[in-house]
């Protein structure tokens, strides 16, 4: 069936755009899908994307004129007694299943060509993927809520292309992580992936009856500080350690690990000294520096600042294994309070351990050599994609930072060890735009903040200028869905959660009417207590 919605003025100016007339604009959003038929191609349909509408201006057009020879009586008399629309549509081409793209046939509408509204099937047949494995529902076309043209995307482009997902605070940025996380766990897909949780609104998804199993939450990371290298130590720092105090650094941590390996006898083995636990703690450290003559205060006082970190453990530390159970959601929760360094740290230590691990795997997977001791333990063999929520304060636009490098060569290099990224961030034009701009699908939802628009425009080209101009236009739960992960670009509804969502806005009416309420009860027991012992003491009075 043919929904016949509009004439073509002719071809465009160049063959990736036309323009066309419409009375049916309610229809025709900005996003939105149009086709028409080439004259000489039978049941080819070429679809196009609306980009612009204009309102046609009755006196001054020549509209009429120029479609008159070519529209029938019908046509002309709807647009001339509805003036109409003049509506620019982006040509995207044919869509080829097999090359699960689309095709430029290079045949421009000619004047008065039919254009026709894009029906839900043809839709579904484009933004639904042939495999069942590997795809990810995310919602439906925007504006086709009574049909649910579903959208889906597919994992793999994400798990090695990467993906950016960008909005203002409150738009639905973590509930719509949420909504992916969720299907990359379902059976038919088992993605392994680790989030780095800051603000602790993931653990929803562990605790749920359903889907809970499919879900590791690391409730408390761990590392030991004798696994800390310099580097380590360098990120943990508010400033940069300078080369007399790593020196200095280094010799004290090597004097620690001697003296925990009991090692001075040369017949302990060079494997049992890597294995040999060596339990130290920062304060240890801090003693060992202020020994002799040589102490430094300064370096004293940054490994004081460490002794705060909770996540620093002179005994344990959590396995890259138990960070990145295969099949699953890893969600490594931060430590309650965890200041900036200390998250830096944890971010910084544990992504390191994974891309290792992986450049290992990928190695001894082509042939290259075997493990040793030490990486078979730590060996990763499923990829990974990691999640990072407040992207922009590891890998921020104007600040050296080792998680910015870090997240460069895994934005670089990842995909040729399985490693794939999602940065969240609600400040894109704070964030790294060589990380930004390697991610090749993107999820964008309203952004308010000028400034991060034009980021946006910059370097999400997928999008499309035309779908980006609403961008302070969607509601929460809307999104852009773009780049390699999806057909088309599409205007998406996120759907709703399946897992209870643990970022939830909080209802402050409700709360702040709640919390008075328990402050008068408390007040009122404190005045009834008061009363009591003054009534006490006043009989003992009495009595006396
Ligand atoms: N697709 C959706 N359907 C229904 N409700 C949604 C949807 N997306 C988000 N919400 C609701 O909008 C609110 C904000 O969502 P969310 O917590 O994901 O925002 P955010 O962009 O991550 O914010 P922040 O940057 O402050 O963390 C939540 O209360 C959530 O329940």
């Amino acid at each position: 069936m043919k929904d016949l919605t509009g004439w073509a003025l002719g071809p465009g100016r160049t063959e990736e755009s036309f323009d066309f007339v419409t009375t049916e604009i309610e229809k025709l959003k900005v996003g939105e899908f149009v086709y028409y038929e080439p004259d000489d191609r039978d049941d080819t349909k070429i679809l196009c994307r609306i980009q612009e509408r204009d309102r046609i201006v009755a006196d001054e057009s020549d509209v009429p004129q120029t479609l008159e020879p070519h529209v029938d009586a019908d046509g002309m008399e709807t647009l001339t007694t509805n003036r109409g629309y003049r509506v620019t549509a982006k040509v995207l081409g044919v869509y080829d299943e097999d090359m699960g793209g689309f095709r430029n046939l290079r045949s421009s509408p000619h004047i008065g060509q039919e254009v026709y509204y894009a029906h839900d099937e043809l839709l579904a047949e484009i933004l639904t993927p042939s495999e069942r494995q590997g795809v990810l529902h995310m919602g439906h076309v925007l504006n086709r809520e009574d049909a649910d043209v579903k959208v889906f995307v597919d994992m793999d482009e994400v798990a090695t292309k990467h993906l950016s997902v960008l909005a203002s605070t409150g738009a639905g940025k973590s509930y719509t992580v949420g909504v992916l996380l969720e299907e990359t766990v379902k059976p038919g897909n088992r993605g392994t992936s680790v989030v780095f949780d800051i603000h602790g609104e993931y653990f929803t998804l562990a605790e749920d009856d359903e889907y809970g199993d499919r879900f590791n939450l690391i409730e408390e990371p761990r590392i030991k500080i004798s696994n800390l290298d310099l580097d380590d130590f360098q990120v943990a720092f508010a400033e940069d350690a300078t080369n007399v105090q790593r020196e200095r650094l280094r010799e004290v941590l090597d004097d620690l690990d001697i003296d925990d390996t009991t090692a001075s006898s040369s017949s302990v083995s060079a494997e049992y000294q890597d294995n040999v636990r060596r339990d130290y703690s920062v304060a240890d450290i801090i003693d060992r520096l202020s020994e002799g003559n040589r102490v430094d205060d300064n370096l004293a006082w940054r490994l004081g600042l460490l002794e705060d970190f909770v996540s620093l453990d002179p005994e344990t530390e959590t396995s890259v294994q138990e960070l990145c159970e295969p099949g699953k959601c890893n969600i490594i929760e931060f430590p309650t309070g965890a200041e900036e360094l200390e998250r830096n740290l944890i971010l910084w230590y544990f992504t390191k351990q994974i891309m290792e691990s992986r450049k290992e795997a990928v190695r001894v997977q082509r042939g290259r050599g075997g493990f040793d001791a030490k990486a078979r333990e730590r060996h990763i063999d499923v990829p990974v994609t990691i999640f990072i929520e407040e992207a922009h304060n590891f890998a921020p636009i104007d600040r050296e930072l080792k998680t910015r490098d870090l997240l460069q060569e895994i934005a670089r290099e990842g995909r040729k060890f399985g490693v794939g990224l999602c940065v969240i961030s609600q400040r894109p034009s704070r964030l790294d735009e060589d990380v930004l701009s390697q991610c090749n699908s993107s999820i964008i939802m309203k952004v308010r903040n000028g400034v991060d628009q034009e980021t946006i425009a910059r370097s999400v080209e997928a999008a499309g200028e035309d779908l980006l101009r609403d961008l302070p236009g969607l509601t929460t739960g809307q999104a852009i869905l773009a780049g390699d992960f999806i057909n088309t670009p599409v205007l998406t509804k996120i759907r709703l959660r399946e897992t209870e969502h643990g970022g939830m806005t909080p209802d402050v009416a409700k709360e702040s009417i709640k919390a008075y309420k328990e402050a008068q009860k408390r007040k009122k027991k404190k005045r009834e207590r008061a009363k009591k012992k003054a009534k006490k003491s006043r009989d003992k009075g009495r009595g006396d």
